[in-house]
């Protein structure tokens, strides 16, 4: 059985699974930043041995990531990934759902029982409430879990953020979202009392992989005290 998402997931965000025993106290699955690995990402993979199930993530450099080659290369890679064990989710891009592109990679998760979370993201700003919404709804389409993260300027943004993570909470959707940036950061302790179901922060606040991450220890403490 894959990654289940019917409750919050927290997970360490790392480009190195050697963080792993470091995460083991307050997070419940790491998020494997393929992507921004300095080794090879599947040798690390198949080397694994710690005891957080695995998020892979390979990002491409269109949606925020670092893979620049190859798109058809970064999705076999993330389907190789699929099927190796230890991995219990993947996250791909909607927008490669979205064009057909993901089809192997969603059969590999298919097939190998993992979970799939549907991204997207904007590093800009923060769509309207209701485009929000709509790219939600289309990601819970294609995927167990539909996730978004935009970019907050000011507090209205991040009130529309939890505002769309509520409307589809309530309307039986599973979904993970959060607001990137410095006035979006508390939307990552908040968003899970609007039904965000996956919250990402890296171990060593150093070494974040997206803008107003609070570190790991932090982030669990915020959680567990609103809970
Ligand atoms: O897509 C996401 C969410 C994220 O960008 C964040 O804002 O925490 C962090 C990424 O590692 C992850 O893949």
């Amino acid at each position: 059985m894959g990654l289940q998402f019917d409750s919050f997931v927290l997970t360490a965000a790392t480009a190195d699974l050697a963080d792993e025993p470091a995460a083991r106290d307050h997070a419940d699955a790491v998020e494997f930043r393929m992507d921004l690995a300095e080794t090879d990402p599947l040798e690390a993979l198949r080397e694994y041995d710690g005891e957080l199930p695995i998020l892979a993530t390979n990002r491409a450099a269109w949606e925020g990531g670092e893979w620049e080659g190859d798109d058809d290369e970064r999705l076999a890679e993330l389907a190789a990934a699929a099927r190796l064990e230890g991995v219990e989710a993947i996250d791909i891009e909607l927008e490669s759902c979205r064009s057909g592109a993901a089809e192997t990679v969603l059969e590999a998760a298919a097939d190998n029982d993992v979970s799939v979370v549907a991204s997207a993201h904007d590093f800009e700003g923060t769509p309207s409430e209701s485009e929000m919404v709509e790219t939600l709804t289309a990601a819970c389409e294609y995927a167990d879990v539909g996730k978004l993260a935009v970019t907050a300027h000011e507090q209205g943004d991040a009130l529309a953020v939890l505002s769309a993570t509520h409307q589809l909470t309530t309307a039986g959707e599973t979904v993970a979202t959060m607001a990137m940036g410095e006035a979006g950061s508390h939307t990552r302790a908040v968003a899970p009392l609007y039904g965000s179901r996956i919250g990402y922060a890296p171990v060593d606040p150093a070494d974040a992989t997206a803008p107003g991450q609070y570190d790991l220890e932090t982030l669990s403490t915020l959680i567990e005290a609103l809970e």
